[in-house]
């Protein structure tokens, strides 16, 4: 892709010692670790109104510690790798976040292949997955996809197919695939599968298109980008 912007690597850098930095990820990853099982236990828990109460309390107390600098709107964390490599807080596949399965990403022949199971958190019809969490799982790896064939794009289009109902508890694989380029539009298709039931039976498919943003809209998108640009060349 000629007009594609160039993306450096971040958290490999230069603000923050390498060693700093695998400390500051494995704290990352365990706090999310840590909150996942809360909003499990939320979502799955019967306790009596005064438990509820008394957690809800405890939980204020908590997140009362994690006052302090916020980062800004955009600000890409040290820890990441943005755009093709692990970011931390994805609501997919961010170690850190208590909303991400976390699904695990890897690369395949012809594209990534994506493992997680998911739980009560990520519920919609009774015992199933949330329809919008099939999409945005597929969204994540498909996105990811772009940007590890080196054609980073942003979705424009994500056209979805439920064939059936995909089952909690169950490990699942995502697949994504570029299937071709036209100027700055990637083609992209994505699958979902039980990783033990019928293994070879999609249960949910995904067509996409995603756009490079050509480089001013980038610039203006992505601010944050030139910060980890200086702070790279800086170092
Ligand atoms: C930097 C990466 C970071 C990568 C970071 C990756 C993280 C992965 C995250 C997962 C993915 C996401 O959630 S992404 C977040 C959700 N998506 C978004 O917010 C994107 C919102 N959309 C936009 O901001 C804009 O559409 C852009 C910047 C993507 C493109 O705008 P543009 O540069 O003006 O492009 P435009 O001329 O309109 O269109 C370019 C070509 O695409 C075609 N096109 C446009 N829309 C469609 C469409 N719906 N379906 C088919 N084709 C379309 C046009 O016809 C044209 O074809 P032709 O005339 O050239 O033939």
């Amino acid at each position: 892709m000629s007009d594609g912007p160039r993306f450096p690597r971040t958290g490999t850098g230069t603000g923050t010692g390498t060693e700093e930095l695998e400390h500051q990820k494995a704290a990352i990853t365990r706090l999310g670790h840590e909150l996942r099982a809360l909003v499990e236990a939320t979502v799955r828990t019967d306790a009596s109104p005064d438990t509820l109460h008394r957690v809800a309390d405890g939980v204020r107390t908590v997140t009362g510690r994690l006052t302090g600098r916020r980062r800004a709107r955009g600000e890409i964390p040290e820890v990441d790798e943005f755009p093709a490599g692990p970011r931390f807080y994805s609501p997919v596949t961010g170690a850190g976040s208590p909303l991400a399965p976390p699904m695990r990403v890897m690369a395949a022949d012809d594209g990534l292949i994506g493992e997680c199971t998911l739980a009560g958190t990520h519920e919609g019809p009774p015992g199933y997955v949330h329809g919008g969490v099939s999409a945005m799982l597929l969204d994540e790896l498909m996105g990811r996809a772009c940007a590890a064939a080196g054609t980073p794009g942003l979705t424009v289009s994500l056209q979805m197919r439920y064939h059936r109902p995909v089952l909690l508890e169950t490990p699942l694989r995502i697949i994504a695939r570029v299937t071709g380029t036209d100027g700055r539009k990637i083609f992209v298709n994505g699958s979902i599968t039980s990783r033990t039931a019928a293994p070879d039976a999609s249960l949910v498919t995904a067509e996409g298109v995603f756009v490079t943003p050509d480089p001013d809209s980038t610039r203006a998108l992505f601010p944050g980008l030139q910060r980890v640009m200086a702070r790279e060349l800086r170092g």
